[in-house]
């Protein structure tokens, strides 16, 4: 299997080459360059199966080249022993043909925990095998910096380096990135929102110098792997609700676009998902866009769901590429329109995006209302991520086809906005009780590139 970048000016790369590589040398993202199908027979014997085993079919095809068989089994089994439910992403009832993936069961508490937990043990073999070591630099509204930094903390080959906006995540997810002792992860909190966290870490990756010289590698959704991992409770989800026999819809509370694209890739491998509801919270430049407004930028308006406080979607350019029949040239050139501002979709783009997801919005008083009334009929707390994908979901529903939406946090790590809707204050696992009470270690850093490159040069294990 071979990956593209999606502005095709970059080398073909391996799997292996892609996951280390990050950011495609020409500024785009790696795809792979033919997605695999799955039969209906062989997506029909993934029901029941452990969630372990899902993950192998699955991302197989995807990896073979790189990793040998029972070397991928060993580290997908590692990836999710340390989840908190024998199911890894439990589904739930919410009403006759609604559901709720909770996809929270992991170390830090979000969904980045399936993507994450795999890549560290992914990059941790490979990086032996080569006897290399990377530094990497990753940008984070809240929950890819806590998995982030719980996935490579300790490990010999790695630094990490974590960007977040200061003040704009919650203080849970502050304290799972700076609390942690090990010296290979530091925590930096920028002068700035998520956007400009997530445009310094690919100003880095395009400054090639810098690139080289520190062995830059991204654990973002830039990178495909994360994607990929992502890819595989779509099946799981979808097999147990009787998939490939009966189409499913899912909801996704959006913000960086990754978790949905995935959930495309899933129905470019065959699975039969009948809509993708693109949900997002006031920051909702996804379904302007997908409501044919274009995609204009505009300010970041900090919300009780954080974590989705985005204006600049990064994988929104994957789906782009497809939509505008593979063309890289065309997709550069809309990149290159974004830096002014924006731009509009052709109309042939916007039909291609229409065929396969919808869009929606919530409000902050619906997202409060929404985990209020949740708790009342489901005995469900939702975190307010959830609570936007569940609103827009219900609104999207339709008789005949179960919806299943993603809740991708756990309600303890927004306490505040949790409690403020439904009166419940939502404690943290045991296992992390003592989070308020650890030492914080953090640097505050001015949006300016030269002095995020010099700390992280200055910071580097030797
Ligand atoms: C809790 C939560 N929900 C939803 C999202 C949005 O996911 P994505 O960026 O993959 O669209 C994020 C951030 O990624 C998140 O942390
Ligand atoms: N919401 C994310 C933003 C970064 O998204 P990613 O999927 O590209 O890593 C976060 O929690 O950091």
């Amino acid at each position: 299997m071979k990956y593209i970048s999606t502005r095709g000016q970059a080398p073909e790369l391996t799997f292996e080459e892609a996951m280390l590589t990050g950011l495609a040398r020409d500024g785009g993202l790696y795809l792979p360059a033919e997605i695999p199908v799955m039969t209906k027979d062989e997506i029909a014997s993934l029901a029941g199966l452990p969630y372990e085993e899902i993950a192998f079919r699955v991302m197989w095809p995807y990896v073979s080249g790189s990793f040998a068989e029972d070397e991928f089994k060993s580290i997908i089994a590692r990836a999710y022993q340390g989840f908190g439910h024998a199911a890894r992403a439990p589904l739930k009832q919410l009403n006759e043909n609604h559901f709720l993936l909770e996809l929270f069961h992991g170390p830090t508490l979000a969904f980045k925990d399936f993507a994450m937990q795999l890549i560290g043990q992914l990059f941790q073999v490979a990086l032996k095998r080569r006897g290399e070591r990377v530094t990497i630099v990753g940008a984070t509204s809240g929950d890819t910096g806590s998995a982030a930094i719980e996935a490579f903390r300790g490990l010999d080959a790695v630094d990490v380096f974590i960007l977040f906006p200061h003040g704009r995540v919650s203080e849970v997810q502050r304290r799972q990135m700076t609390t942690p002792a090990d010296s290979n992860v530091h925590a930096l909190a920028l002068e700035g929102d998520f956007d400009d966290c997530q445009a310094a870490v690919k100003d880095m990756f395009n400054d090639f110098d810098f690139r080289d010289g520190v062995k830059l590698a991204g654990v973002n959704s830039i990178n495909f792997a994360r994607v990929l991992a992502q890819v595989v409770y779509y099946f799981s989800a979808a097999t147990s609700l009787g998939a490939p026999h009966r189409k499913v819809s899912f909801t996704v509370p959006t913000g960086n676009f990754g978790d949905i694209f995935a959930g495309y890739i899933a129905k470019r491998m065959g699975l039969p998902i009948d809509r993708l509801v693109v949900a997002t919270n006031q920051n909702d430049i996804l379904h302007r866009c997908l409501s044919g407004e274009g995609y204009y930028k505009g300010d970041t308006i900090p919300s009780i769901s954080p974590s989705m406080d985005i204006q600049v979607s990064s994988n929104f350019e994957r789906a782009l590429y497809y939509a505008y029949g593979e063309d890289g040239n065309a997709v550069a050139q809309l990149m290159e329109e974004l830096k002014s501002g924006g731009f509009d979709v052709s109309q042939g783009a916007l039909q291609a995006l229409r065929e396969t997801f919808d869009s929606g919005r919530a409000s902050e008083e619906e997202t409060l209302e929404t985990i209020k009334a949740t708790l009342a009929s489901s005995a469900e707390l939702l975190c307010p991520h959830s609570a936007v994908g569940v609103k827009v979901g219900e609104e999207h529903r339709a008789p005949d086809v179960p919806m299943i939406t993603l809740a991708t946090a756990h309600p303890a790590k927004f306490p505040a906005a949790v409690e403020q809707a439904s009166g419940v204050h939502p404690p943290l696992p045991p296992r992390m009780a003592d989070l308020y009470e650890r030492p914080e270690r953090v640097t505050r850093i001015t949006n300016d590139l030269g002095a995020i490159q010099a700390h992280i040069k200055g910071h580097i294990s030797a």
